[in-house]
């Protein structure tokens, strides 16, 4: 399956099958309820964490909206095998997915 942006849809070709357009938007509202979903799940370590991580992403989009500034940050998220980074990642993709149509 293979997935075209343009005009504000999704164009979804998929192999061997219908081809089928979806609205931009249904995707942030799906993103969203995940979004929400997964945030609601945080324990409280994973919670300071996409805090201060969206705390950051706020404070360099408001410095590049104001002078095309373009530092970026970076974050190094440490933690034993199984204590949660990859779902704090998803919570995190997912808020980022439900707000800009690209997440990298
Ligand atoms: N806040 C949470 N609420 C519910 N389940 C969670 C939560 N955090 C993690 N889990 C679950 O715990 C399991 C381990 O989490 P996860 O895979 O995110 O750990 P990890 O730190 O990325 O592990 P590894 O370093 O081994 O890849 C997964 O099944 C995940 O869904």
């Amino acid at each position: 399956m293979r997935r075209i942006a343009g005009m504000g849809h999704w164009f979804t070709e998929a192999v061997g099958g219908a081809n089928i357009w979806e609205r931009r938007e249904d995707k942030h509202v799906a993103q969203q309820h995940l979004a929400s979903s997964l945030q609601s799940h945080l324990n409280a370590d994973q919670r300071v964490a996409f805090d201060t991580m969206m705390e950051c992403v706020a404070f360099t989009t408001m410095l590049a909206a104001m002078d095309g500034n373009s530092d970026k940050a970076s974050f190094y998220l440490h933690g034993a095998g199984g204590t949660g980074k990859t779902f704090l990642y998803r919570a995190l993709s997912a808020h980022l997915q439900g707000k800009v149509s690209r997440v990298s």
